[in-house]
């Protein structure tokens, strides 16, 4: 059987598939989908570490935050990001995976902290990590939190899984007229502005060297062909 083309890897899940055709929160079969293609790769032995995001339920930047104290929204953005986290875990509790969930915002009664040797080891043991509550800190995204724990964990790659298949040169869904790039150096992706991903965090993956995959997670199977190495998505590379 081919191996994976990865051994450990951190996984960006959109918050905002999450809805699937529901205008806001969780879809059940949704989620249970995302899990079941989770489950799939986490059977060829990948490590997989989890960054979740908080789109389907708040974002700091959103109309809703309009007039809010910008740190406060974002607060309430992170805290988005820790509901899904537990939904997250206990939807792949449902389909036998064991996760472990942590935060970087102190909850202690509800997640346990980011302790990163404690990261390290749980996915030593084959455990699944959602990291929760984004890096913290206000003014940031869950994309910067991906290549932070990307790096912090020695990831292979960062998954972005979102709801296009991959890098364009505008916004899909904005611009009937975009192409998909097969891959693109960081230093393009950031020269042209290309909002798929924030540039904190394509400048913190360019930096560390760290190459993040984008593709899409509403497709059937695309995590399982990205993890195998095959052609899916777009490459952002130094
Ligand atoms: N050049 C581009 N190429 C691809 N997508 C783009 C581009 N510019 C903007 N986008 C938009 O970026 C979106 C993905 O980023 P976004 O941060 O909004 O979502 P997400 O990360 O999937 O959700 P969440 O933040 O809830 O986890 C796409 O759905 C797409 O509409
Ligand atoms: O490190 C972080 C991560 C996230 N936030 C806030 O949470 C929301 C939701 O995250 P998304 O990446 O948009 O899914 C985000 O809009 C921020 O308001 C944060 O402040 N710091």
């Amino acid at each position: 059987m081919t191996k994976p083309a990865y051994q450990r890897v951190l996984l960006k899940l959109s918050g905002e598939a999450l809805m699937g055709d529901d205008p806001f929160g969780i879809n059940r079969a949704t989620i249970e989908r995302m899990v079941a293609d989770v489950a799939e790769v986490q059977k060829l032995g990948v490590e997989l570490a989890v960054v979740i995001g908080g789109g389907n339920i708040f974002r700091g930047v959103a109309p809703g935050a309009q007039g809010m104290d910008r740190a406060t929204a974002d607060y309430m953005g992170m805290l988005a990001t820790v509901m899904n986290a537990l939904a997250l875990a206990d939807a792949m509790r449902q389909q036998g995976i064991t996760a472990r969930v942590m935060s970087a915002i102190g909850i202690e009664q509800v997640v346990e902290p980011y302790v990163r040797p404690k990261a390290l080891q749980y996915l030593e043991e084959g455990k699944v990590v959602v990291f929760a509550a984004g890096t913290g800190n206000p003014f940031f995204t869950t994309d910067t939190a991906a290549a932070l724990r990307g790096s912090e964990i020695s990831a292979e790659i960062v998954l972005k899984a979102t709801k296009v298949d991959g890098v364009y040169t505008a916004d899909p869904k904005k611009d009937p007229h975009a192409t998909r790039y097969e891959s693109i150096s960081f230093d393009e992706a950031i020269s042209k502005h290309l909002a798929v991903m924030d540039a904190t965090a394509f400048a913190l993956c360019r930096d560390q060297k760290l190459p993040i995959k984008v593709f899409s997670i509403v497709k059937p199977g695309a995590l399982k062909r990205v993890i195998m190495g095959e052609d899916e998505g777009t490459l952002v590379h130094v």
